[in-house]
């Protein structure tokens, strides 16, 4: 018997595939991460059958967001590496399966490292760039090969980031002051935005982190002012700036803020006019190519700006970070925007949240020295001395104010307990009798006239025959959030009842297939289409009662026939990991009856945040405040090594460094 009292398995080829076939089943495991064991099976049959659990596991772990395999962890925690349900009372599963913890019972951290390195199937880091091993086993971390490779080439590109602050002119800290003249004072509280502003001014690399309406677009607008001003008057011509988004939603919500932002500057025509308010998707800017995860913009074809800023950071997958640095030219300047509390990217990595929990910014300890006298001087901030300080915290600066949520703002207050893990303070909130919050019990009669009342104004445009851009403009206004995906209050289940429910109201012709009134998602980018994954539409009839999926485009709309959108989805109903990077004037979020693994303190303070004006939290039958204390206190920690990687040169160049030079 082991410590836990599991019977322990040996561990050989057979008992593993068997066990992994089992897990398949259940579906604790991907087919896909089976399959990757068979295939380093058969090609080194002589290894230690914990090389292919670990090649299981390490493929399953990317599945689930993380872009490697602790090791340790799993030994800690063995269950942790599989999507095991949650099991009713803390109890055994039903059925007499192996479980993870009797595999790896007995087994040591040395010694699976050890089995990992006598298998030619994967290399050491040190010499893994030489080698073609599907596996790279870095420290006490397990990576698919490709995974690795991402990750040490965004270290790599940020590492050169880092570090050597740029000459900032005496002349900018007048006009920086001028520009943050308005923003009100609130006790010895240092001014965040005018704190990132200065920051980002002598930085290549800046990450400004915030939650919703906290003036991440406010401050960089009045940034991009500066260095135009700067450059304008230093060099007569202005910088190549570009800004650009994950999704096509995110973009197009970037182009509205900033230009709205623009609007508000207090700054020359010739400034104004020479700071864009037009972003694209990452995808269009890095070139995508239809059929290949290569784009046209890479180290040797870099792309032409002097200034990239990326809205929604925290959507920004280890990939296509790494494809985005490396198309970086090296002296541009990167600022991304994001809400590192948000869920992170649907693919593996969670780069955003790595660098800011790296950088320790959460109190606002943490600028070096030099920076805090530089802030001091530029800025007029005098910020506390921070107890330690890494090369990470000099690029972060968190913007704390919503001014957009006030203080009687329900949504405001709920998201502020969520994130502080406060479950008993959430479910407090609920009860408060805030006018912006509603609880409903979702029954199926309470769900189908919620859902109704929030559709009303859309289908009542359709139904007059309103400009389809007017209609577009509606879709905004309500939207059904949900947690899961299967079952019947999951993404699935939803867009069934709501489809019913405004069938039976007459709204809608059909409930499957296409339909005058369809909203849908697209799930893949379409480069030729010009459509990109989480782009919403809404199908529409045309005069002659032909079918087209209308799209917002710029100021206009984009028509496209839905015999051509192979890859959408329905979107009555979606869940808050597709909802990224938009946001409803008034959102139904729906959450399960019982607590599951899925449902996070990330997911809940993402979907509540997707709310404007408006949230009503639906529960499913039998849903108790258990299940939102649990959420609240179950935070996602995906493993990744992006900041110890970061730590650990910076530590070592202190070192080499302390012979003389300043670092
Ligand atoms: N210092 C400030 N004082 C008063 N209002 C402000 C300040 N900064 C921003 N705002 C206002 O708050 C609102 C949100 O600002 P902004 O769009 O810059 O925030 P954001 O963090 O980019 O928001 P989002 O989360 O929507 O992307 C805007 O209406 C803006 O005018």
């Amino acid at each position: 018997m082991t410590r836990e009292g599991v019977a322990r398995t040996a561990l050989t080829r057979a008992t593993l595939f068997e066990t992994l076939a089992l897990w398949v089943e259940l579906g604790w495991l991907r087919q896909l991460d089976r399959h990757f064991a068979i295939f380093l099976a058969d090609r080194d049959p002589q290894a230690d059958p914990l090389v292919w659990l670990a090649a299981a596991l390490a493929s399953h772990q990317l599945g689930r967001g993380h872009v490697c395999l602790s090791l340790s962890r799993v030994l800690a925690t063995p269950r942790s590496a599989l999507s095991l349900p949650p099991l009713e009372g803390g109890g055994e599963p039903a059925q007499a399966v192996v479980l993870p913890e009797s595999l790896l019972d007995g087994i040591t951290l040395a010694g699976w490292t050890a089995a990992l390195t006598a298998s030619f199937t994967v290399a050491m880091a040190r010499e893994a760039s030489g080698s073609a091993t599907p596996l790279v086993l870095d420290g006490e971390r397990l990576y698919l090969r490709r995974y690795w490779q991402a990750e040490s080439a965004v270290a790599g590109h940020l590492r050169r980031r880092l570090g050597q602050p740029l000459a900032v002119a005496d002349a900018l800290a007048e006009r920086l002051q001028a520009l943050f003249a308005g923003n009100a004072r609130q006790g010895d509280e240092p001014d965040w935005q005018r704190v990132a502003c200065a920051l980002a001014l002598r930085q290549r690399l800046t990450i400004i982190s915030g939650g919703p309406g906290t003036g991440k677009t406010t401050t960089v607008t009045r940034l991009l002012a500066l260095l135009q001003q700067q450059s304008l008057t230093r060099d007569g011509e202005a910088l190549r700036i570009r800004l650009a988004a994950p999704t096509g939603k995110a973009a197009a919500r970037l182009s509205e803020s900033i230009a709205s932002a623009v609007g508000r500057l207090d700054v020359t025509e010739v400034v104004r006019d020479a700071i864009p308010q037009q972003a694209q998707t990452l995808h269009r800017l890095l070139g995508a190519r239809p059929d290949t995860r290569h784009f046209r913009h890479h180290a040797d074809a870099p792309l032409s700006l002097d200034l990239l800023v990326v809205d929604e950071a925290s959507m920004v997958d280890l990939e296509m970070m790494a494809a985005l640095l490396e198309a970086m030219p090296t002296d541009a300047r990167l600022i991304l925007l994001g809400d590192k509390d948000q869920l992170a990217s649907v693919e593996a990595g969670s780069v955003l949240g790595d660098l800011c929990t790296g950088a320790n910014v959460a109190d606002g300890a943490g600028y070096s020295e030099p920076t805090r006298r530089y802030l001091q001087s530029m800025a007029g901030e005098n910020l506390p001395v921070a107890a330690e300080t890494n090369p990470l915290a000099d690029h972060v600066a968190m913007l704390r104010k919503s001014f957009r949520f006030h203080e009687d703002s329900g949504i405001g207050a709920l998201a502020r307990a969520a994130n502080g893990g406060d479950g008993r303070g959430f479910v407090q909130v609920l009860k408060e009798g805030f006018k912006d919050l509603a609880t409903l019990d979702i029954d199926a009669a309470a769900f189908e006239r919620a859902v109704v009342a929030g559709y009303r104004d859309l289908f009542e445009a359709v139904r007059a025959g309103d400009d389809s851009s007017s209609i577009l403009a509606l879709q905004s206004r309500f939207q059904v959030l949900c947690a899961l995906r299967r079952g019947p209050w999951g993404v699935e289940g939803l867009n069934e009842r709501i489809a019913q429910a405004l069938w039976h109201q007459g709204w809608i012709a059909r409930t499957e297939g296409w339909f005058a009134g369809r909203p849908v998602m697209v799930t893949h980018n379409d480069p030729q289409l010009g459509l990109y994954n989480g782009d919403l539409g809404l199908t529409l009839a045309d005069e002659a009662g032909r079918l087209r999926v209308c799209f917002p485009h710029g100021d206009g709309v984009r028509q496209v026939l839905p015999s051509r959108l192979d890859a959408a989805v329905t979107a009555f109903a979606m869940t808050v990991h597709k909802s990224q990077g938009s946001e409803f004037e008034h959102v139904l979020f729906a959450l399960p009856a019982r607590s599951n693994p899925i449902v996070t303190r990330e997911l809940i303070y993402t979907g509540i945040t997707r709310a404007r004006l408006r949230l009503t939290l639906a529960l499913a039958q039998g849903g108790d405040e258990r299940m939102l204390r649990d959420a609240v206190a179950r935070q996602v920690v995906r493993d990744s090594a992006i900041a110890a990687r970061l730590l650990k040169d910076s530590r070592a160049l202190n070192r080499t460094d302390s012979s003389g030079s300043e670092v």
